[in-house]
């Protein structure tokens, strides 16, 4: 299990002349990742993603609060001590970090070298590690001559060779094309399985948490804002940043020039656009029809989306709502008590 608790981080950072100024990059954070879980943390570019995951391991030490992995204080330990913790939680990179001077044996072998194990019993740890990842065959070859998909496999092997508790990926994906991606992201899934490996994971892709995470946390300018299952963080984003999040994935803005016609208040013969999501039992009720039947209101859809996401199904639309004021907030109450949320985003006027 990994623990957080009450975490921040300052960092000072010297202005020419000015003194330092203090940015702070982990403000409160508190995070419990229980044991056998793959938790992810995703966030903007500077949110504080990778100095939360490094604070788990203490290659940034926090300036206050605790981290505790497996029951052992991280804050607490002695230098020796903490090198002896830190065999127990592996950690993979956006850039892979290998040894460019070793071979793909030897990178991995170098943690249980470091660790004083000798030849022979390094060689059986080595060997089962290149075969898990799918690499045996390219035990004597060098990083230059592997594609970054292989590289990523080579410094999980390395990152697994101390058997660690704790799996720390941070940005593990982003500098792979989508195919690799997946099956880097797929021999995650099964050393989390197989090895019940706790891993936290920190990205900027929504993809990266649909395929493997349990639970996600949102990370905005150094607070934690979001913690959530992954199928209600899909479904019921809490925070305006997790909607966008939601619709950046989804891709599912109006379209450009719709945009520029939305006014914000309703005027004569404007009618309301708005973004409607829906899952669970919503998902195959035929709401639209009923709109029409119930309220009177005719329902354009302009856009529209069904995603599933472990094993619950969300859907998406855009549509416009047309019928009198009084019909179309009726049609909205009516979308809201069957468990639709309804996001006016804006009103329009009819072209014809
Ligand atoms: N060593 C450092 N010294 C000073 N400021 C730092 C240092 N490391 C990070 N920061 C600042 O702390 C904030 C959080 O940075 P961090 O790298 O943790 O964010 P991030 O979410 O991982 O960003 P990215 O996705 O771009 O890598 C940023 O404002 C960054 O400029």
């Amino acid at each position: 299990m990994i623990e957080l608790s009450n975490v921040s981080k300052t960092y000072f950072s010297n202005n020419k002349g000015n003194g330092s100024h203090a940015i702070h990059a982990l403000k409160e954070a508190n995070l419990i990742v229980p044991k056998g879980t793959i938790h992810g943390v995703i966030g903007l570019s500077g949110a504080g993603k990778s100095t939360l995951i490094r604070c788990v391991n203490l290659l940034e030490r926090p300036t206050s609060g605790t981290v505790t992995v497996d029951g052992q204080e991280m804050t607490s330990l002695s230098n020796a001590a903490l090198n002896r913790a830190r065999h127990r939680i592996g950690m993979i990179f956006q850039h892979f970090n290998l040894l460019t001077t070793r071979s793909v044996f030897d990178n991995v072998a170098l943690p249980l070298e470091l660790m004083g194990q000798k030849r022979h019993t390094v060689r059986e740890r080595v060997i089962p590690l290149l075969e898990m990842v799918g690499l045996a065959d390219k035990a004597d070859q060098y990083p230059a001559q592997l594609s970054g998909g292989q590289k990523q496999r080579v410094a999980i092997a390395r990152a697994l060779a101390s058997k660690p508790q704790v799996l720390l990926c941070d940005e593990a994906t982003s500098a792979l094309d989508p195919q690799t991606t997946s099956s880097i992201l797929e021999l995650l899934r099964d050393i989390n399985h197989q090895l019940g490996i706790t891993i936290l994971l920190i990205t900027h892709e929504m993809e990266v948490v649909k395929s493997i995470c349990h639970r996600v946390s949102l990370i905005s300018d150094g607070e934690l804002v979001e913690d959530s299952e992954v199928g209600d963080f899909f479904t019921a984003p809490r925070t305006q940043l997790g909607r966008e999040f939601l619709n950046d994935f989804l891709q599912l803005t109006p379209p450009k020039e719709l945009i520029e016609r939305l006014v914000d208040t309703p005027r004569d013969n404007t009618h309301p656009v708005v973004r409607l999501t829906f899952s669970g039992d919503a998902v195959s009720t035929p709401l639209i029809s009923r709109l029409a039947r119930e309220c009177g209101v005719d329902v354009s859809i302009l856009q529209a989306k069904v995603e599933s996401i472990q094993e619950r199904t969300l859907g998406l639309m855009i549509a416009e709502l047309l019928g009198t004021p009084t019909q179309t907030q009726q049609a909205m109450t009516y979308l809201e008590s069957h468990q639709l949320q309804v996001e006016v985003l804006g009103h329009v006027q009819r072209n014809d």
